[in-house]
């Protein structure tokens, strides 16, 4: 599922080989900011704003096409979370706009084996000045109905001590740490929520924009729409060699089994619009 076709490329969206020799789209909008997307799970592995990357791939990161890359923003689907069905991959794209680019995965033998539906996701990212902007649209090809939970589990490089995020305050939370199988229910008390440690905890309901300061100096506001819930990840110790370096605020429908369609769309943007 790792090959693709390309079907256009213009100034803005150049097709090379990537890490591992997997194809990887550079797109860039006339503004000078760049993204990285790995056709590879269509992967955003970099977003480039006045030469600083906002995005964070780990340094132990696969690149060999055989499982999910560790980093960017990798999507979890049709399941959210560790279990028999891991993250999917896209396998084809095709070039909207001069900074827009469009990745599709179908079902396949592959998919079948392991989510017997037939389905088709339709994914578009694109590039503004100082905004990367996500559209993921599933729809079911099936004569079956389907459900699914799905989340972008998305790395911010950021330094952990100084990182937090705000907006999420009066949300229902629950906290997988410390044990993910059995999550306690609670209620975000916080204004600024930080990273002093493990963390690991699902929001849900939470609201449709979100500020992260990396710590960094970046001050990055994360809107969303029909993405219901959040999720804040750090591995702390568990990833020693680099969980000082990144934070995880994910989006997305992780708790309930979402009905045949649906389209979410998550918007980063640095500064202000
Ligand atoms: O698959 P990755 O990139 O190593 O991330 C795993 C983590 O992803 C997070 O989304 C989950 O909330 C964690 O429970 C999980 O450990």
């Amino acid at each position: 599922m790792a090959s693709a076709s390309v079907e256009s490329v213009d100034t803005y969206v150049k097709v090379t080989d990537g890490l591992g020799g997997l194809p990887k789209v550079i797109l860039t909008s006339v503004h000078g900011s760049e993204a990285e997307i790995y056709l590879f799970g269509g992967c955003v592995t970099s977003w480039r704003v006045d030469n600083t990357d906002l995005l964070y791939v780990r340094p132990d990161a696969i690149f060999t096409g055989l499982k999910p890359i560790s980093g960017g923003m990798p999507h979890c689907f049709p399941q959210f979370g560790p279990g028999p069905i891991q993250q999917s991959i896209v396998d084809s794209e095709n070039v909207e706009g001069n900074h827009v680019v469009t990745l599709v995965l179908r079902d396949d033998p592959y998919s079948r084996s392991i989510w017997d539906y037939s389905f088709q996701a339709l994914y578009k990212v694109s590039l503004d000045r100082n905004t990367l902007s996500t559209e993921l649209k599933v729809t079911n090809t099936d004569e079956k109905p389907f459900s699914f939970s799905t989340a972008l589990h998305t790395y911010f490089r950021a330094s952990v001590t100084g990182a937090s995020v705000k907006g999420l305050k009066g949300c229902k939370t629950l906290n997988k740490d410390p044990d993910p199988t059995n999550p306690v229910e609670g209620v975000e008390e916080r204004d600024v929520v930080t990273f002093p440690g493990f963390v690991d905890c699902i929001y849900l309901d939470a609201p449709g924009e979100l500020y992260l300061d990396n710590g960094l100096g970046d001050l990055i506001t994360i809107k969303n729409t029909n993405w219901s819930d959040v999720v804040l990840w750090n591995p702390h110790l568990t990833i020693e060699s680099c969980y000082k370096d990144f934070v995880c605020v994910e989006n997305a429908k992780c708790c309930q089994q979402w009905p045949s369609h649906f389209t979410v769309f998550k918007h980063c943007n640095i500064g202000l619009e």
